[in-house]
């Protein structure tokens, strides 16, 4: 990450861009080296009151930074590079978080030279265990993705991958988090109608899932054998699973994350 000097602007702070914020202010990144570019006024009022940056335009954000991570709807991101394309200059980086968006699609609405890193955060960044994967455009060298490697490590892991597998990664990891709280929404509402209070129920399914993600990083076993490890024979695991094969989860589970995957490249083409 830029130590001093550099600037760096966040252009769209709704969840994902206030994660990003919070994120490198966390990390010890001074406050007077960040820029925020939000459309919503009174947005913009909170970030400033919450965090004490600057909120100015986003074309003198991108004027006066050096990095300029675009945190926007993709359907908005379009409009967004028409606005600050003339502000850009050859050398600058642009991290693009947006879904769906590559970096052919940027690249072909800036100035020549600008380098262009596409990458994929999740929320868990917003507790320094986020997920992030990178991948570099046209005019990248080196240094521009170790400084978005920096950027989005502040809050987590990231990753290098090609981005032919971008769209994958957004179905795995990027929309992932929200998956993972639906499994522990339905846990909790089976464990009401198994008679527990919800507090009980709910304290029993984060623990159990902290748990759980606790042990798949930290023994590294794969997690068929963690599974077989809890499913004695005959007992009351071995009953649970067979009800989730009799209803498809896994199938359900590919079929959700295709279709991610497919509304991901969808979102490219701008729908
Ligand atoms: N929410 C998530 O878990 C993740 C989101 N993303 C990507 O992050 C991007 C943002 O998503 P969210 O933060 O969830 O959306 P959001 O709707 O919470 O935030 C978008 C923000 O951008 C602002 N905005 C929109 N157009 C603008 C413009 N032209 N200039 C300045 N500000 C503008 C909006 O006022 C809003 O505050 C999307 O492209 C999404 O694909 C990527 C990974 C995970
Ligand atoms: O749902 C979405 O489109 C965004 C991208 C990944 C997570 N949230």
């Amino acid at each position: 990450m830029t130590e001093s000097g550099g600037q760096t602007a966040i252009i769209g702070a709704g969840v994902m861009g206030e994660t990003l914020l919070s994120g490198l202010v966390r990390a010890g990144r001074r406050v007077d080296t960040l820029l925020i570019g939000e459309r919503h006024a009174e947005r913009a009022k909170e970030l400033e009151e919450r965090y004490g940056v600057s909120v100015v335009s986003n074309r003198e954000a991108t004027a006066r930074a050096d990095t300029v991570a675009l945190v926007i709807k993709p359907q908005d991101m379009a409009d967004l590079l028409a606005e600050i394309a003339p502000e850009l200059r050859p050398g600058q980086l642009l991290i693009s978080v947006a879904a769906g968006i590559t970096t052919d699609f940027i690249e072909s609405r800036v100035p020549e030279g600008v380098a262009v890193v596409r990458a994929m955060p999740n929320t868990p960044a917003l507790v320094d265990e986020g997920m992030a994967a990178i991948s570099p455009g046209t005019h990248c060298d080196e240094s521009h993705l170790a400084e978005a490697e920096a950027l989005m490590g502040s809050t987590g892991k990231v990753l290098r991958v090609p981005e032919k597998q971008m769209d994958a990664v957004t179905a795995i990891s990027g929309s992932g988090p929200a998956y993972i709280f639906f499994v522990v929404e339905s846990m909790i509402e089976a464990g009401v109608h198994l008679g527990l209070p919800r507090a009980s129920a709910t304290e029993l399914v984060v623990q159990t899932l902290v748990g759980s993600a606790k042990m798949l990083r930290e023994t590294g076993t794969h997690p068929t054998v963690l599974r077989e490890q809890v499913t004695s024979p005959g007992g009351t695991t071995a009953s649970a699973l067979r009800e989730l094969e009799v209803h498809k989860v896994r199938a359900a589970f590919l079929a959700a994350m295709e279709a991610a995957r497919n509304r991901s490249r969808e979102l490219a083409e701008g729908s």
